[in-house]
């Protein structure tokens, strides 16, 4: 609200006062007419006091509202940041994100459709190179696949099963468009949702990744939105006669066909397209996520995949636990490619604590955002860079060596580190030895580079997508980050 403040009285006398001619009063001013003003005067002098108790008052609260731990999540993008900071709001905030949760199915819609139209990528014969995301792609096809000429009989296999899937899946392709529409309409700010490969504003391309600006912003107006036009049920959206579902529904069998169907699992595994990877955990589901009354799980809305652009602040409310009072805590999650770290250095000067996620599992893939980078290397790189700065010196630090689960079924299935990370030599290709050793790489690089031979370092090893172990692990996280912070901490 903008209101007219009352002008001091010294103002008015002031020779030099550029408002004093038009403040001034009418020199033929009657009696009436003074008595007018005056009481204009005392009214707007009123309006502006109030103002200023009202800035006031919001000064204080503000004041109030300054979290009392601040938390930075960093890594690389696709690390599982964005997947950390949906279990601490499934631990601490579990009604907002049980409200939350049907905004998400769009997304996942999104997920599987995307992860069809990879398949049918992958499948294709005239695609040898890489056109689509690198997500899930070996650095060992990057390398060496492209030189390979494909035997005639596969070419001619190929051929025949990509023309005869994409004609019917050609609706779930189309649908992808339509999806991300309608993400970006449900958002009332349009720089909120920015869907494309998160450097160009906008949808451009459907090859490019999907992402979003301020994830409270888009899921609270695709919540609150989608519950105004009274669709929040499942049946009233399967009344919607443009609701996505209705063409997940009739290409169901086709898709489900698609997935099963042993010659393209063949070719996915030739190719070294890893689909588990990324969002191809609801492939797995098809039958369950097509289904007209589909509503997502805790564990559905984990796995979503929505990359992040920018920097999106949550609050939490945070128990002291055995000591009592509350405190509170704003987790702040970034974007992790590379084109949107440059963001995260002013987040450095007063935060309490960083949590940084390397996907350990991640030895044999590159960067999607830089195929010629390998991503384990990168996230060596970056934690060099984050625990080497001086702003951070005092910080104390953990470290999720995340994404165990896949390391574990990497190396099962026969992939050496040793291919892709030399210094490993002929120690064992197990999952003990590998993640001991990586453990150690990341240590030594903190014990060689911090500014501050005192600081905490805490190290896990995580699968974030598991809730009950992660559960546990961010209870020990908060209890560390409590303690440490004890002495500067109000109790609320
Ligand atoms: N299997 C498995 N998948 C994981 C794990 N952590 C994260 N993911 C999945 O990896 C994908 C990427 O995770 P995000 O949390 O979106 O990654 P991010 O670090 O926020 O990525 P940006 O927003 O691009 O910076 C999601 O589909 C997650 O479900 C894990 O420990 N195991
Ligand atoms: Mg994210």
């Amino acid at each position: 609200m903008v209101a007219a403040k009352s002008v001091p009285q010294n103002r008015r006398l002031s020779s030099n006062d550029p408002f004093e001619a038009v403040l001034r009063p009418p020199p033929d001013e009657t009696p009436a007419q003074r008595e007018m003003r005056i009481l204009a005067e005392q009214q707007a002098k009123q309006v502006s006091d109030a103002i200023d108790e009202q800035l006031r008052v919001e000064r204080v609260e503000l004041k109030r509202a300054r979290p009392d731990v601040k938390i930075l999540l960093l890594g690389q993008s696709e690390s599982g940041k964005s997947t950390t900071l949906k279990q601490f709001q499934l631990l601490h905030t579990p009604a907002a994100f049980q409200a939350e949760r049907i905004a998400w199915r769009t997304v996942i819609y999104l997920n599987l459709v995307r992860s069809v139209r990879r398949i049918l990528d992958t499948i294709s014969a005239e695609r040898e190179e890489e056109t689509f995301d690198t997500a899930s792609i070996t650095s060992d096809r990057r390398t060496s696949t492209s030189s390979v000429p494909t035997d005639p009989e596969i070419h001619r296999i190929a051929a025949e099963k990509h023309t005869e899937y994409s004609a019917v899946l050609a609706p779930v392709l189309e649908l992808e468009g339509r999806l991300i529409h309608r993400l970006r309409e449900d958002d009332d700010d349009d720089e909120a949702t920015r869907l494309g490969d998160g450097s160009t504003p906008g949808w451009s391309t459907p090859r490019g990744e999907y992402a979003v600006r301020t994830t409270s912003n888009w899921k609270r107006a695709f919540t609150l939105k989608r519950s105004s036009k009274r669709i929040p049920t499942s049946t009233s959206w399967w009344d919607d006669p443009s609701d996505p579902v209705h063409v997940l529904d009739r290409c169901r069998d086709a898709m489900v066909r698609l997935w099963g169907d042993e010659w393209v699992r063949n070719r996915l595994v030739e190719k070294r397209v890893r689909l588990q990877e990324s969002s191809g955990f609801y492939l797995d589901q098809i039958e369950r996520i097509t289904a007209k009354d589909y509503s997502p799980t805790d564990d559905d809305v984990l796995k979503a995949r929505l990359k992040t652009v920018g920097v999106v602040e949550h609050p939490f409310t945070i128990s002291m636990g055995t000591m009592r009072g509350n405190t509170s805590w704003v987790i702040y999650d970034v974007g992790g490619a590379r084109n949107q770290r440059h963001a995260w250095a002013p987040f450095f000067q007063d935060v309490n604590s960083i949590i940084f996620l390397a996907p350990i599992s991640a030895f044999d893939q590159v960067l999607t955002e830089d195929t010629r980078v390998n991503r384990l290397e990168d996230s060596l790189l970056l934690w060099r860079a984050v625990v080497s700065n001086k702003l951070l010196g005092k910080v104390p630090i953990v470290l999720f060596l995340n994404k165990c689960d896949l390391l574990r079924e990497k190396l099962e299935a026969g992939v050496r580190l040793k291919s892709h990370l030399v210094t490993y030599g002929d120690r064992p290709n197990d999952y003990e030895s590998v993640s001991k050793y990586l453990r150690n790489k990341f240590g030594q690089l903190h014990n060689q580079n911090s500014p501050n031979r005192e600081r905490e370092l805490f190290i896990h090893y995580t699968s974030v997508v598991d809730r009950e172990k992660t559960a546990q692990i961010i209870a020990s996280v908060r209890e560390a980050i409590l303690r440490l912070n004890l002495k500067t901490l109000r109790l609320m």
